[in-house]
């Protein structure tokens, strides 16, 4: 829980994710059920899956984002079936319910199931159910983000390319997004299936400026053409790139406790966000593998508030720049703008 005054604020303001893996949000009691319920035993793989116990302590030590992502694709090895995606995304939004999010536009890694041999459309049609019942059940409008591996060739992204495609197409994926390892992978290698995409009319963000360095941002912005960026804490090093990220109205999506677990920063005081605030730029607060940093998006909003003792006009700032650079419609939009008005009436009148 926030020790600030504004805890109640915060806990109650409706909030949107833009940067949440839902492979990210696979717990350790719900990985060892699945790898139980599909006979598959993770102990071989890593001895920290010895217990649910010895993986959260694991957890407690990545060194880097690479030794992050090694636990993260050993765990969703143990998603096999359409009910274990739903399951997992469902687990996600109940969650995320009791956080006050209102909006959340998840990201998910086809390639990283298709290549163990689980088919493409068990991925998406587990997620699109658990969507659905978000919206039906729980108020939660969703958007799903598939996103291209960086640490594979990059020969196969048409390949996955093609298999998102019509959903792209029919409004089922929203758009394209690009993670994994940073390092030696500068988002240019992508600019032929990135453009292919533009041309086609579809939304596209990356990962760019987490432990790379700020021209990995300048790039996927110049030969991506993305219209949100991932992480980009980096962007302070380039007070002109920044200018322009401000102008643009680009979105910047933070996940402050990631950046402190995988060693971005040693503390979240050292992220950038009082000079994005004073230099215009926008940006939201984000989770990005809450079952594995320590926090789901509550927690990164109250270590914000601890970090930066922001004001509930800076709180509004950034709630509103969370919906702006949603890829939901301005009907949505302004649904969920009237719902933050309302919360920030409320306490300001208190
Ligand atoms: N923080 C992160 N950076 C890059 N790729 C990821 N995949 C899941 N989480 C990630
Ligand atoms: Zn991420």
């Amino acid at each position: 829980m926030c020790k600030s005054s504004l805890h109640s604020f915060l806990q109650a303001l409706p909030k949107c994710e833009q940067h949440m893996h839902l492979e990210g949000s696979l717990s350790p009691d719900l990985l060892f059920t699945l790898a139980s319920r599909n006979n598959i035993s993770l102990a071989s793989a890593d001895p920290a899956f010895a217990s649910p116990e010895a993986l959260l302590d694991r957890y407690d030590h990545f060194s880097s984002l690479d030794d992050f992502l090694h636990y993260y694709y050993i765990g969703m090895s143990c998603l096999i079936h359409e009910t274990d995606y739903e399951q997992l995304a469902w687990d996600y939004f109940t969650r995320a319910k009791s956080d006050e999010v209102v909006h959340a536009e998840v990201f998910f890694d086809p390639q990283a199931h298709t290549g163990r041999g689980v088919k493409y459309e068990t991925v998406v049609d587990g997620f699109e159910k658990a969507c659905q019942r978000a919206a039906a059940e729980l108020g939660i409008s969703t958007k799903l983000i598939p996103c291209f591996l960086r640490h594979l060739p990059v020969e196969e992204s048409p390949v996955a390319f093609a298999q998102m495609e019509p959903d792209l197409g029919s409004g089922r994926l929203a758009g394209i997004g690009l993670d994994s390892t940073e390092k030696g992978n500068p988002p240019q290698k992508w600019k032929e299936v990135y453009m292919v995409a533009k041309a086609k009319g579809i939304r596209r963000t990356a990962h760019a400026g987490e432990e790379g360095p700020v021209e990995y941002i300048r790039e996927a912005l110049k030969e991506l053409d993305i219209e949100r960026i991932d992480h980009g804490i980096r962007l302070a090093d380039d007070e002109e790139l920044m200018r322009e990220v401000a102008e643009r109205k680009i979105l910047v999506t933070m996940c402050p406790l990631s950046n402190v677990r995988l060693r971005c920063v040693k503390e979240v005081k050292e992220l950038p966000i009082r000079t994005f605030l004073d230099k215009g730029v926008n940006f939201s607060i984000n989770s990005d593998d809450p079952a594995y940093f320590g926090g789901y998006i509550q927690d990164n909003y109250c270590a914000v508030q601890e970090a930066f003792n922001l004001t509930v006009k800076e709180w509004e700032r950034i709630a509103r720049a969370a919906v702006a650079g949603s890829w939901c419609d301005d009907s949505r939009k302004n649904a969920l703008l009237q719902e933050i008005e309302a919360t920030i009436t409320k306490f300001s009148s208190a």
